[in-house]
């Protein structure tokens, strides 16, 4: 498939700070991508790459086949941003911000006008349009954001923590708006730092760590790595369990505590039934099971630590 974004060894430095250290990335046409990493790692600056905003200390990114810098142009005009920090005019009616932008980018007047609609509906804040930004509630602030990002129609979408700081309800509405964009062919790149929203939305996440990816990998291909834990409730207290890490290598560790038996293993879901046909065979009585599985969180966390354990992501609530 065709690249979106295709980057080879970008660097940035800021003084003896390398933002970006030899990053290589390929973001497929058409993908929902999320780009991970704890406060610092390099993520804003690569966006700021792409949009122009800032300019590359080495290497190449280009952006639908265009080079980030010797066709700026182009490149911009395919990217649709919706950025962290609110960098708005906020002193006008938002339905003119958005004709502004659609004119600043070579869409016709009147067209500019449809679209400005268009986008307004589409994220739930018509009725506002000729309300200035700064009287919107700041759930309103995040949608518009967003409708700003899509007014010239951009065949890539990059979402800057486009959910931060806004309620549960407004979270999963602003979801749908982008998986439908997705669906409809919009390549969307995604940085968060709600880990459900990267398990939910992407298809592939970049792990940034330090300037440098350390990891490409679907949410359930990281999610593997780590281990689960099987909870079982045994009905009486046994003297011993079948010697499960013996004879399957996936199990790490066996734990009995009186009728509780603890089996952290890898890809539990898959070990559990064996797990319980040996119990069963064994004579063991069952009374509960339950899986708690490792977390996209928890696996982050160990792939980013490094010494340092400055990684911070929250759990969504
Ligand atoms: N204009 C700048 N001048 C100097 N250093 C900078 C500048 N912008 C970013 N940096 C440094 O580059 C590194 C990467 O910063 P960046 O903002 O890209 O990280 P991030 O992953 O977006 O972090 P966060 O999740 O906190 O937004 C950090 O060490 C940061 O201090």
């Amino acid at each position: 498939m065709a690249s979106a974004i295709e980057i080879r060894d970008l660097t940035k430095s800021y003084g003896d700070v390398k933002a970006l250290d030899g990053v290589d990335l390929d973001v497929p046409e058409g993908s929902f991508f999320g780009l991970l990493g704890p406060n610092g790692a390099g993520k804003t600056t690569f966006i700021n790459i792409l949009v122009g905003l800032v300019r590359k200390s080495g290497g190449t990114a280009n952006v639908f086949g265009y080079d980030v810098e010797d066709d700026y142009r182009e490149a911009r005009d395919l990217i649709g941003l919706a950025p962290q920090e609110f960098n708005v005019d906020k002193f006008f009616p938002i339905i003119e911000i958005l004709q502004t932008k659609a004119g600043y980018h070579g869409v016709p007047r009147d067209e500019a006008r449809e679209r400005a609609e268009e986008v307004l509906k589409r994220v739930g804040i018509y009725d506002k349009r000729d309300t200035r930004f700064d009287w919107l509630s700041g759930g309103m602030k995040r949608r518009f954001m967003l409708a700003r990002a899509l007014i010239t129609d951009p065949d890539l979408l990059i979402l800057d923590e486009p959910t931060a700081g806004v309620d549960v309800q407004l979270r999963h509405e602003l979801w749908e708006t982008i998986i439908d964009l997705n669906d409809k062919g919009t390549t969307i790149l995604l940085t968060t730092h709600y880990i459900e929203e990267a398990e939910r939305l992407c298809d592939e996440v970049a792990i940034l760590d330090s300037g440098r990816i350390i990891e490409v990998a679907s949410p359930e291909e990281l999610m593997d790595r780590g281990t689960d834990d099987i909870v079982v409730q045994l009905r009486d207290a046994p003297a011993a369990v079948p010697d499960f890490a013996a004879t399957d290598d996936r199990v790490e560790s066996v734990e009995l505590d009186g009728t509780r038996l603890v089996i952290t293993a890898q890809q539990g879901g898959l070990v559990a039934p064996d797990v319980v046909q040996a119990l069963d065979e064994a004579g063991h009585e069952l009374v509960d099971l339950e899986i708690s599985r490792t977390s996209l969180e928890e696996v982050f966390v160990e792939m980013t630590r490094q010494g340092e354990g400055r990684a911070t992501m929250e759990v969504d609530q």
